[in-house]
């Protein structure tokens, strides 16, 4: 549960959320995604789209990949960008990449018939992030998202956030890791004292 819990994020900016293990953060993601319901307090979307929940603004990028392991990857993508409804131009004006493209963006364009569960660990790591880039949403909730990346792939994911928040989007990120973004502002969780 939390308690005294209140922040903002403007468009173009980033949140960082962090706190010891355990605190929260991947639950506070994941309650803005819509993943847990919420049972006090309030989440709203200004200047969203009226007809969808905050969870459909956002893109939730979690510990698990989600990547469908009988499909390619190419196809993972397909079912994502069908799966997941763009944002009316008024609500968010971001770019969408077709799949193929988007798998080249991240450096796995060569992975595109292979199917997930041959993938490696960073490829699927990868393949979940092309995700983000095939259908405009305005909020990206990204929990560590750094991890099983190497050096190349963790500055390009960063060159892609940097380039939503630039677009006007927000991101949510969780993380230990200090990320270089811009308009960072941070969130540090903490437990409650007990009277
Ligand atoms: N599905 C679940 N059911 C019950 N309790 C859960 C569930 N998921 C998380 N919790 C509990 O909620 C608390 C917060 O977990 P959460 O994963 O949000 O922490 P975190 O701050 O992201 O930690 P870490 O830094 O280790 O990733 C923990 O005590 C955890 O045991």
């Amino acid at each position: 549960m939390f308690t005294g819990l209140s922040f903002s994020v403007g468009s173009g900016a980033s949140l960082q959320v962090t706190g010891a293990n355990g605190i929260g953060k991947s639950s506070l993601l994941r309650t803005i995604a819509g993943l847990v319901s919420l049972t006090e307090g309030e989440l709203t979307v200004e200047d969203g789209d009226p007809e969808l929940t905050v969870g459909e603004h956002c893109h939730y990028f979690g510990h698990q990949n989600s990547n469908k392991p009988a499909l390619t990857a190419l196809e993972n993508l397909s079912f994502w960008r069908d799966f997941t409804a763009p944002m009316s131009k008024t609500v968010f004006d971001g770019s969408a990449q077709a799949p193929l493209a988007a798998l080249e963006m991240l450096g796995i364009g060569h992975t595109a018939s292979i199917p997930a569960a041959y993938l490696s660990a960073g490829q699927g790591r990868r393949l979940a992030l092309a995700r983000l880039i095939v259908t405009p949403r305005p909020i990206w909730l990204m929990d560590e998202p750094t991890s099983a990346l190497d050096t190349t792939s963790e500055a390009h994911l960063l060159y892609l956030m940097n380039l939503h928040l630039k677009r006007g989007g927000m991101i949510i990120t969780a993380t230990h890791t200090e990320l270089a973004l811009s308009k960072k502002q941070k969130l540090h969780l903490q437990a409650a004292e007990l009277a």
